[in-house]
């Protein structure tokens, strides 16, 4: 296969001098990071498990399997023979990226390890809280609905929350109150897995103030050396377990925002590699507790585009490749999302130029080829001189905007 990539000489695509870089996944966030990795000249192959995803759509050319199908990843890195692979959601078969950067055929983005462990809430949750003594929510892992109360009985309590340990965006999540409600909680968990059926966390419920994503950089200077850098922090507001609006900077006292900053080092030199981690965290006052880290862009990061000099998307790009990053803030700004709010393929985006006609917004439509009530389909950007107009900004730019099935 082809050989690794030992410094960050970029070539030109499509030529045998071209760096090729490999998306496994090519949703919105990783559409962003394709753009920024050939805004430098990389080659990049976007792979998902659907057809016209929007990755897909900028990338030189792309492939669709299910990424969870070791042999069909196999597969297709074998033809591609990609230098890089940068991972871009969690339902990964992550063993053979494991196989794959233990032989040296290709750099994994940020490392192969960092991503099996994040795939799965166990894994980095016992690392985070058992082996680097970072404070969590109270949490068991459960097999069964018994295991369900037993845990909630004898060590949660309530209320508390639980989670499929392989899900995201909040699929499969719920709030249990009482007893009345680990019935339905239970099943809600099975069914939203990625994986059908079976382990689940249960975690006390924080009573928090709010809670950041704090966007954390790994990147390789010109010394050669690996240096950590924290973006401005980003706070946000979730809806059933998922982000509908975001903002940067979210004002914390110093003390927070340190322990923040030491939470987050100390999770990503664990993990290690080079790239954009999203640390996220719940936060009390002074108190700070560690939830979960994406060894990737983040959703509420994408408020980044219309905040900061480099986007998340740039900086995660720089840094895969080996290049120093600045995480320099512009303005305050807002991110508000648009779902599609109904199941139909193809839909249109109606009232834009209404909805973009006041200075400093921005919209991001992400292209995808069938929407459901719930998919997020685009987000609204806002700058202004401080975070709570950029949100209202924001919000009335993605309330604008209509989306039309047929
Ligand atoms: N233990 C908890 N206590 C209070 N709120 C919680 C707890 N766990 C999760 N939440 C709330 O639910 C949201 C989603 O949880 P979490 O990030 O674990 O889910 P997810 O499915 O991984 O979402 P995503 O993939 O979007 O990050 C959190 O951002 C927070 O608002
Ligand atoms: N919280 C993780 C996250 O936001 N991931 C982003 O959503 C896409 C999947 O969207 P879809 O479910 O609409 O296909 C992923 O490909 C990624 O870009
Ligand atoms: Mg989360």
């Amino acid at each position: 296969m082809s050989q690794t990539l030992p410094s960050p000489s970029l070539g030109t695509p499509l030529s045998p001098l071209a760096v090729r870089v490999m998306m496994l996944g090519s949703g919105e966030l990783g559409k962003e990071v394709i753009i920024a990795l050939q805004q430098l000249g990389a080659e990049v192959i976007a792979v998902d498990r659907y057809d016209n995803a929007p990755g897909h759509q900028v990338a030189h050319r792309s492939h669709t399997l299910p990424m969870t199908d070791a042999d069909a990843l196999r597969k297709v890195i074998a033809l591609e023979q990609p230098h890089i692979i940068v991972p871009e959601i969690e339902a990964i078969a992550t063993d053979v990226l494991v196989e794959i950067e233990a032989v040296g055929t290709a750099r994994v983005t940020p490392t192969a390890r960092a991503t099996s462990l994040t795939m799965n809430r166990e894994g980095i949750r016992r690392l985070a809280a058992e082996q680097l003594g970072l404070p969590t929510s109270p949490y068991r892992f459960i097999n069964s609905e018994a295991e369900l109360l037993h845990a909630i009985d004898e060590a949660i309590g309530y209320p508390c929350v639980i989670k499929p340990v392989m899900s995201s965006s909040g699929k499969g999540q719920s709030v249990i109150h009482g007893p009345q409600d680990i019935e339905a909680a239970w099943r809600l968990a099975q069914e939203g897995g990625r994986v059908g059926g079976g382990r689940a966390i249960v975690e006390g419920f924080i009573r928090f103030e709010y809670e950041i994503t704090l966007l954390t950089v790994r990147w390789r200077g010109a010394d050669g050396q690996t240096h950590t850098d924290f973006c401005a922090p980003i706070g946000h507001r979730q809806v059933d377990g998922d982000y509908v609006e975001s903002w940067q900077p979210q004002a914390m006292s110093p003390i927070a925002l340190s322990r923040a900053q030491e939470i987050a080092r100390a999770v990503t030199d664990e993990l290690g590699g080079w790239g954009v981690f999203g640390v996220e965290l719940f936060i009390a006052g002074d108190e700070v507790w560690f939830s979960e880290v994406s060894p990737r862009p983040h959703d509420t990061g994408m408020v980044t585009m219309i905040t900061q000099e480099q986007s998340e998307f740039v900086l995660h790009a720089r840094a895969l490749l080996g290049l120093p990053v600045q995480v320099e803030l512009r303005s305050p700004g807002a991110s508000s999302v648009i779902y599609g709010g109904v199941d139909a393929q193809a839909v249109s985006f109606e009232n834009l130029a209404q909805a973009l006609a006041e200075p400093g917004v921005d919209l991001r439509l992400f292209g995808k080829p069938e929407s459901f009530v719930k998919r997020r389909m685009g987000v609204a950007l806002a700058k202004a001189e401080d975070v709570d107009t950029a949100r209202a900004k924001a919000r009335a730019v993605s309330m604008a905007v209509k989306v039309k099935a047929g």
